[in-house]
């Protein structure tokens, strides 16, 4: 059964990321147990999509489905019209950039080593173009040269974060994942991490699927929201319909103390897309 669509419209190209009828169960016999149960979902190119839902709902276990290393135990995700677990590991990197939620860089390398590290891995181009590509790539992220060769444990969060971004999108992917990509940032690196985000999505016509927790993240930076709950992707649509949605969920999480305070620039506007 589809979930209620709020607003839409037409699709121009192939979706980048289709999940059709998809079962997540974990554990065997009686202690099997299903996460996602005939859950679907599309992401058309150019979106920003944000999951929400309660703890435990799986949208972790999504995105690990649309980084293709969770195999369905059920029905299909397909990413750039592909199976998302068919995507070999240097095939994902190209495909998929994904921004776990600490950076999850590696505390051995410096700063310049972590952004090379997909395509050094590759092995196809020589060392001084890797080293050219990771340089660039560094700068789009608003870090400069002399950070390239600072050790993880020298940066501050904001910098991790962007290191990380950086590394994700070393193979220029069309996709972004990512993980509560403001979570630890103290609320002025948050705002400016989102605004950099938003210029990497129109600058490189990237589209991005986010599970956040956080309520001005979300707003700004979504074009469209995804709620997961009862196993499956209960409602999506733009942000302020999503809000207005009725399930104890959306009431609780959107029109809760946090959420009235994160929507009141919305009745200005400002919400993303809307400019
Ligand atoms: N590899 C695994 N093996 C067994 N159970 C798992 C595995 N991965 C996730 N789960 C279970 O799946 C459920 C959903 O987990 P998931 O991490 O996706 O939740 P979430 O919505 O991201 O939660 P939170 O908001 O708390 O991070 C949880 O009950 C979790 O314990």
């Amino acid at each position: 059964m589809t979930s209620p669509v709020l607003s839409s419209s037409a699709p121009a190209q192939a979706p980048v990321v289709r999940v059709e009828g998809l079962w997540s169960v974990f554990g065997k016999g009686e202690n099997a147990f299903a996460v996602h149960q005939d859950l679907e979902l599309e992401v058309e190119r150019g979106e920003m999509l944000s999951i929400v839902g309660g703890s435990g709902t799986g949208k972790t276990v999504l995105l690990r489905q649309m980084l293709g290393l969770l195999q369905p135990s059920k029905g299909r995700v397909e990413v750039l019209g592909r199976p998302a677990a068919e995507m070999g590991r240097e095939g994902a990197a190209s495909r998929v950039g994904m921004l776990f939620q600490h950076g999850a860089l590696f505390s051995a390398f410096n700063v310049l080593d972590n952004i090379a590290f997909a395509l050094h891995e590759q092995g196809s181009l020589p060392a001084d173009l890797v080293r050219d590509a990771a340089m660039v790539k560094l700068q789009m992220v608003g870090l400069k040269p002399e950070h390239a060769v600072r050790m993880p444990a020298d940066l501050s969060g904001g910098m991790i974060k962007r290191v990380a971004l950086a590394r994700a999108l070393i193979m220029d992917p069309p996709l972004l994942l990512l993980d509560e990509p403001t979570a630890g940032l103290d609320p002025t690196s948050a705002d400016e991490f989102c605004a950099l985000l938003r210029e990497l999505h129109a600058a490189l016509g990237l589209t991005l699927v986010m599970v956040t927790h956080d309520l001005d993240t979300l707003f700004a930076l979504s074009s469209r929201v995804a709620v997961l709950a009862e196993k499956k992707v209960l409602v999506t649509g733009a942000p302020r319909e999503v809000a207005a949605y009725d399930h104890p969920f959306v009431e609780t999480f959107f029109r809760g103390e946090r959420g009235r305070r994160a929507m009141a620039p919305l009745s200005s506007g400002q919400a993303a897309g809307e400019t």
